[in-house]
């Protein structure tokens, strides 16, 4: 009879929030957990694993050696110390898919050995609903059938772009950090509904519907987001009053400063900052 070869086994090295989300995308995306291993190294969270997933957790050198495609999901000060844990086991074929922000492909390419592929992506926490962002560049000995296997890997957590690594900070400032711009809009409306008078709970339901809502239309109706708001924008009316305060109080200006500031970070950490 006909052997079926395995399927290939993935490891995940570094499973705190980013790694976490990974991993359960993949088991929710019918990866047997058998196909997975994970390398941790807070014990405490490892058993943890162990009892939410059913995952093994096993050493780094040991995850890497056995994997065919590896998540480097570590911070990004800690990424030098795990290659040089890692970089024996590794073999031509393999590919190491990085998720820290700032860390080149070629920081990465110069610690291991030559014909690994390498991939960096840059993920972000929606992943944990099937609703991520995920902008991927190849490395410099990275084939069209890495780029695709990294694609699938993220795909399964929800969107991926390709994009030049050139991009990648700027993609970090935007998509990976994004989500905390927005839970800081969110909590601030919350608040707001607070000190107008309403219960916690009601503004709570108001500000998440009519994010929800909001993000809904921007995504089905294709519309650009300055006839959106045009169309909220009664001549006269409250949202004028509104927006004139956020342009007084200089939001917009915010935004830019802060994803610059976002992007320059990322640009330190590629530099060991
Ligand atoms: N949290 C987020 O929204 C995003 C995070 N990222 C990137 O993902 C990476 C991880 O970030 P988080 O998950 O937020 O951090 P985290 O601190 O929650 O997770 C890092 C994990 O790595 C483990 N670790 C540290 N050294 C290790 C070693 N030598 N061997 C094995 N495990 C080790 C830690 O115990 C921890 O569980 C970072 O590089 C970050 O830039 C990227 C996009 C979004
Ligand atoms: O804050 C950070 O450094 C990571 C990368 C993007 C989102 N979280």
């Amino acid at each position: 009879m006909a052997q079926t070869a395995p399927a290939a086994q993935t490891a995940i090295i570094g499973a705190g929030v980013m790694g976490e989300t990974l991993l359960s995308g993949l088991v929710r995306a019918g990866r047997r957990v058998d196909r997975l291993l994970v390398g941790e190294k807070r014990a405490e969270r490892a058993r943890e694993l162990e009892e939410r997933y059913g995952v093994s957790v096993v050493g780094n050198l040991e995850a890497a050696t056995r994997a065919d495609t590896v998540a480097l999901v570590v911070k990004p000060q800690d990424m030098g110390d795990v290659l040089a844990e890692i970089a024996s086991g590794l073999r031509p074929g393999q590919l190491l898919v990085s998720l820290a922000a700032g860390i080149t492909t070629g920081f990465i390419e110069e610690r291991v050995p030559e014909g690994v592929a390498v991939v960096r992506v840059m993920p972000n926490t929606p992943a944990l609903v099937d609703e991520g962002m995920a902008g991927i560049s190849a490395g410099s000995h990275c084939s069209e059938a890495d780029l695709a296997e990294a694609e699938a890997l993220m795909g399964s957590v929800g969107r991926v772009l390709r994009i030049p690594e050139r991009q990648q900070d700027a993609v970090t400032a935007i998509s990976g950090s994004g989500p905390a711009y927005i839970f800081f809009v969110v909590e601030s409306m919350i608040e707001a509904g607070v000190h107008l008078g309403l219960p916690r709970s009601t503004s709570t339901d108001l500000v998440i519907q009519t994010l929800v809502g909001s993000a809904k239309m921007l995504r089905e109706t294709g519309t650009h987001p300055t006839v959106l708001r045009e169309q909220v924008t009664s001549p006269g009316g409250t949202t004028a009053s509104a927006l004139r305060e956020l342009e007084q109080h200089g939001v917009r200006a915010a935004f830019l400063a802060a994803m610059e500031a976002a992007r320059d970070r990322s640009r330190q950490l590629a530099q060991g900052q």
